[in-house]
């Protein structure tokens, strides 16, 4: 049998180009595109058959900012397949982004214009919802879901003798300004995504602790600024279009303009073909792409700061403990420094937080 990928938010940008990549280098993988919307998902299927003919990929249904969907799709997997080598956590959203062109203006004659574009810190802001579950939505799909599906999938990911890899899209946005201890889910502020992907930087660390003992190996990497239809939902697609020619003129002092999807995959990639144990555990992957348009992988230390490390761990707790919680929905019971999840009286999450 084949190795066994699944990566989630399949059918567009990044994830699919890492889905072409990975079937061009290796014909006998068994790919499982993890997708909410199976038009999406049937249209993605057909493409990548197109250009790998003989190439067996499956779909699977998957939303990942609802737990319901998390966890029935998990249990799907766990029927279809044995095993799983690669899990690739890259479904993410940034809901109603809003650009401050003052900070943008004054940033670009600033000494941090470089860093500016790089990270597009200080720049963007979103409006979060909430999701059925009562969570706040980019929380939810860009961090929670993917962590119950790690735990769901545990059987799979972590098997006697064998190592498997659990590998994040984060990014450059990842700011630890953004998130903050006692508002995990950045109810109270306007950088959700930011907060989202530093906890994913976090996360992993933890996933590291926790796991490495029983094989399995978590990496988070940056796949650089990509236009893909997450970033095309930040400016109206005139400015896109105005403004393309900078971004390739950009790229002659940034290498971190990677602009097509096939090169933010660059990291992804990467790290398929490395030993996990080779790893370093603290490092964030990220795919470059210089000047003249050569692709590279670069690690460098995520920026935790000796601030906080972020453990959450999926267990089932005594129903006692939640009698002030009603059924059918996830609410949010505080005790520092935990926060736990209850959903329909079965799933719990605890996050425990150590400064
Ligand atoms: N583009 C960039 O510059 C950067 C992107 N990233 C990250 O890369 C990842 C991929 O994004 P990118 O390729 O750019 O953007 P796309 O919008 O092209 O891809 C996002 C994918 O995630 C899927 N998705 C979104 N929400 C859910 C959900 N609830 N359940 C399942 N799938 C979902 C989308 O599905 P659907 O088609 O149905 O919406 C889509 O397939 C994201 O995590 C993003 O944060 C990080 C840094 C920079
Ligand atoms: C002329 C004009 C109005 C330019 C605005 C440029 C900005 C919209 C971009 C500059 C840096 C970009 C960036 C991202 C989005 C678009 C910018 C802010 C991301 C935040 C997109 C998602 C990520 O995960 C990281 C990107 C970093 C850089």
């Amino acid at each position: 049998m084949g190795k066994v990928v699944l990566v989630t938010g399949a059918n567009s940008g990044i994830g699919l180009a890492l889905c072409e990549r990975l079937l061009s280098h290796d014909a006998q993988l068994q790919l499982c595109l993890g997708c909410r919307n199976m038009q999406r998902a049937e249209a993605a299927k057909h493409a990548l058959l197109v250009s790998h003919p003989k190439a067996q990929v499956s779909i699977i249904q998957l939303d990942v900012s609802s737990v319901h969907s998390v966890l029935r799709a998990a249990q799907e997997i766990r029927h279809r397949y044995n095993r799983l080598d690669y899990l690739y956590l890259n479904a993410g959203i940034m809901p109603n982004p809003h650009v401050d062109y003052k900070a943008f203006y004054k940033g670009l004659f600033s000494g941090r214009a470089i860093h500016m574009f790089s990270t597009g810190e200080g720049l963007l802001t979103q409006k979060d919802t909430l999701t059925s579950d009562g969570l706040q939505k980019v929380f939810a799909t860009n961090l929670f879901g993917h962590f119950l599906l790690v735990r769901e999938l545990e059987p799979l990911l972590c098997r006697p003798g064998c190592s498997s890899q659990v590998i994040w899209t984060s990014s450059s946005n990842a700011q630890r300004s953004a998130f903050c201890l006692d508002d995990i889910q950045h109810k109270g502020g306007v950088e959700p995504y930011s907060s989202s992907k530093y906890a994913s930087d976090l996360l992993s660390l933890a996933l590291n602790r926790r796991y490495n003992s029983q094989g399995v190996y978590s990496s988070v990497i940056c796949p650089g600024l990509v236009m893909t239809n997450l970033t095309y939902g930040i400016l109206p697609s005139f400015l896109w279009t105005l403004i393309m020619p900078l971004m390739w003129l950009l790229r002659m002092f940034t290498n971190t303009f990677t602009l097509m999807p096939y090169n933010g995959a660059e990291a992804l990639f990467w790290l398929f073909m490395q030993k996990p144990e080779t790893l370093d555990p603290l490092a964030k992957y990220h795919s470059l792409t210089s000047g003249l348009g050569n692709n590279y992988t670069q690690p460098r230390k995520v920026s935790t700061d000796n601030y906080v490390i972020l453990t959450l761990c999926l267990q089932k707790i005594s129903p006692d403990l939640l009698n002030s919680s009603s059924q059918g929905d996830i609410s949010l019971l505080f005790d520092e420094p935990y926060l736990i999840c209850k959903y329909e009286g079965y799933f719990y999450a605890q996050i425990k937080l150590e400064s």
